[in-house]
């Protein structure tokens, strides 16, 4: 039953179709327990209300598999299995606890559960001890959570978020006086881009160009693994100043270092080196207002000769059909930067086109939790 506060304002007239009506009646219980005990809905029913429970017990599943990474339960399992007696002295808890954990991660398949009852790693928790910057990423969620507190205050905007003081050290801002939070962070960016440098080459070929410009290139993992793919590409890693020392440090120990160099500078302020055939934005759009993006994307245009590409690589949103990585997770977390959104492939399109770009194409995503790519190209321009 409608409560007076759910009823559309004033002036808002709604119809009342058939799929709204439908849904009135889902939302009624004697139709749920009909449809439970009905031949043909009850698997439909069962299944809504499991996957329901999931959404509802989301939060307590990952703060598990935090106490899991926390506890470096998966490390400690890397050896064999263990009992919980044995991890519990070592985790400072007692065994019945550590059981109770143990047994969540069972629950969750990230661990398994032999039959004298020793817990072992499951396929999904070995993977996990290999995803590059995951444990870490999943550690610094403790911050995205407190800002998710209140998650209607944060949507109004009234929360004052951690996560927005959290990465102006990997931006460069001038507080950045922390070095070792400074350093831990920056870490974690880079090992983090090595998956999204992978899926983006695998998306796309960098195959005939000559010189590769990654603006907002951070250390330059994606500049090297570019050049590491392609033996005849020069890369060139633009960034702030703030990020320099470390950027050329890794980029000096790399075995491509002959054919990358950092450039430091801000995309705001200052003129985009010249020289380069194709230019990318690896995870730098949706740290931005539109308004700094349509300049940035105007300087990268001005940038490119004719027939330069512009390669886009970042999780984005599902636009018209809302996707869970994007949506949810990469949307929330953009509201907690504070600083930018994130946006659809047909919105970044849109804004590229808007640039002056054409032949704008995105990419099916292998794992769009990881990254989704875009490309466009600077039109020829004709003759006379
Ligand atoms: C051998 C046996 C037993 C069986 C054979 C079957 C077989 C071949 C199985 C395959 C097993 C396997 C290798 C699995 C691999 C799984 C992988 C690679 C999983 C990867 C998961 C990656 C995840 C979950 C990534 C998550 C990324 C996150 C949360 C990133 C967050 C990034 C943020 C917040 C960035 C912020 C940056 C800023 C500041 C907003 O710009
Ligand atoms: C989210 S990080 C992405 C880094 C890297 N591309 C990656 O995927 O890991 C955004 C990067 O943009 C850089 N950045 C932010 N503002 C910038 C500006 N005005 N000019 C140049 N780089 C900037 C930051 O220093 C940071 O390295």
């Amino acid at each position: 039953m409608a409560l007076a506060s759910d009823t559309p304002p004033a002036g808002v007239r709604q119809r009342i179709g058939l799929h709204t009506r439908l849904m009135r009646l889902v939302a009624r219980p004697g139709f749920q327990r009909w449809a439970a005990a009905f031949p043909f809905t009850r698997s439909t029913a069962a299944k809504d209300g499991a996957e329901l429970f999931d959404l509802v017990q989301g939060f307590v599943k990952s703060q598990a598999l935090f106490a899991l990474v926390d506890l470096r339960i998966l490390h400690r399992l890397m050896d064999g299995p263990l009992t919980s007696g044995e991890l519990a002295g070592p985790c400072r808890m007692s065994a019945d606890r550590m059981d109770r954990l143990l047994r969540a991660g069972t629950a969750m398949r990230v661990l398994r559960r032999d039959r004298k009852g020793r817990y072992g790693l499951a396929r999904k928790g070995a993977a996990m001890v290999g995803v590059p910057g995951l444990e870490d990423m999943i550690r610094h969620h403790a911050a995205f959570y407190r800002d998710l507190n209140d998650p209607v205050a944060l949507l109004r905007g009234e929360v004052d978020t951690e996560l927005s003081a959290f990465w102006p050290y990997v931006f460069g801002a001038d507080n950045a006086t922390d070095a070792e939070t400074s350093s831990r962070y920056s870490d974690l960016m880079a090992r983090s881009q090595e998956i999204v440098a992978a899926d983006t080459l695998a998306a796309v070929s960098l195959a005939g160009i000559d010189r590769l410009l990654d603006i907002g290139g951070g250390y330059g993992v994606f500049a090297e693994a570019a050049a590491l793919k392609h033996p005849d590409l020069n890369a060139v890693v633009f960034d702030l100043p703030a990020v320099r020392r470390n950027a050329e440090a890794r980029l000096q120990s790399s075995t491509a270092r002959d054919r990358l160099r950092f450039v430091a500078g801000s995309f705001r302020d200052d003129a985009l080196p010249d020289g380069a055939d194709a230019i990318s934005l690896i995870r730098v759009l949706y740290d931005h207002q539109d308004s700094t993006v349509a300049a940035l994307l105007g300087k990268v245009f001005d940038a490119l000769p004719d027939g330069g590409r512009l390669i886009v690589s970042e999780p984005m949103s599902g636009g018209d059909r809302p996707e869970i990585a994007g949506d949810v997770y990469f949307s929330f977390y953009c509201l907690a930067m504070q600083t930018g959104t994130v946006r659809s492939a047909a919105r970044i399109g849109a804004m590229c086109e808007n640039a002056g770009f054409t032949d704008i194409r995105s990419y099916k995503s292998r794992r769009p939790y990881v990254t989704t790519v875009l490309t466009a190209v600077k039109p020829q321009t004709k003759p006379g």
